[in-house]
């Protein structure tokens, strides 16, 4: 279970025009200004669910996932994941917890993946049963079986993020996190993600919260969304309520925005 109640963060960014004068003026007196990124969020996900979280650019979902993952402390408010908070129990807590960020990668760049995971093996004090499984099971889901020996840095986009997700599962955790898991995969890898996923939460009942711009992947993968902008949720629905009478997902996000002209 996770609950989240009033969830604050608010980032401090120097601010100055450009130019030299400007810079060198800056070095004396700096102005500062206020990012209100997580402005009382609140909401409570149950175990098994898989939802949806949305907004625009700089809404807030990727601070929130970080702050759910324990990497971000907020200024204020809860959060409560399995009993734990994750920014104070972060030895404990990551054991519950796999995440997964588009942009970044967790593998080790220039060793094989298989390297890689056996270190993931060790951090996480995984035993040699469970670690054995849950390898062979990812291999073969994921279709791993000719990228284990490549070095991250050698595969493609689509091959190093089916990497990546497969790393975030060795240890079993019981929820996971992915910020923007499809960004650039073609279609055929974003179903491979897709059809991974939902078999996850089918056979696991591993609790899903996803960030994404693609509306198919809400579609395909959650039976709930929550609406972020501008830092606060302004909707908790199903993607049916979201798309009401409109053609496309996209189309209905879009009206969505606009009406909440955000
Ligand atoms: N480390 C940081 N320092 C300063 N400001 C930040 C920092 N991280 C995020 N922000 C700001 O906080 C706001 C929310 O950012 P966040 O990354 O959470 O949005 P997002 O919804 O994930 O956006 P996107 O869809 O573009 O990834 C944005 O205005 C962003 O510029």
């Amino acid at each position: 279970m996770i609950t989240v109640q009033n969830l604050c963060k608010t980032y401090k960014v120097a601010r100055r025009k450009a130019g030299m004068r400007e810079a060198c003026r800056s070095l004396f007196r700096r102005e500062y200004e206020e990012i209100h990124a997580l402005d009382h969020i609140s909401f409570q996900i149950g175990d098994g669910e898989m939802v949806g979280y949305i907004g625009k650019n700089g809404a807030g979902k990727s601070s929130t996932i970080k702050v759910l993952s324990g990497i971000l402390t907020p200024d204020e408010g809860t959060c409560v994941v399995n009993g734990k908070i994750p920014w104070k129990d972060r030895i404990s807590y990551v054991k519950d917890i796999g995440v997964v960020f588009g942009q970044r990668s967790q593998l080790w760049w220039d060793v094989p993946v298989i390297d890689s995971f056996e270190l993931l093996r060790d951090i996480y004090s995984i035993s040699q049963a469970m670690y054995k499984n849950n390898l062979e099971e990812l291999t073969e889901l994921l279709n791993l079986s000719e990228l284990l020996k490549t070095p991250a840095r050698q595969l493609s986009l689509g091959q190093r993020m089916r990497c990546e997700i497969a790393a975030s599962l060795l240890h079993s955790p019981s929820i996971l996190f992915l910020d923007e898991p499809t960004i650039g995969l073609d279609a055929v890898s974003k179903l491979a993600v897709r059809d991974f996923i939902k078999q996850l939460n089918q056979d696991h009942k591993t609790t899903v919260i996803l960030t994404t711009h693609d509306m198919q992947d809400i579609e395909a993968l959650t039976n709930r969304i929550l609406l972020i902008g501008k830092g606060r949720i302004l909707m908790d629905g199903s993607p049916e309520e979201l798309k009401q009478d409109a053609a496309s997902m996209d189309e209905a996000v879009v009206k969505l925005y606009r009406s909440l002209e955000i």
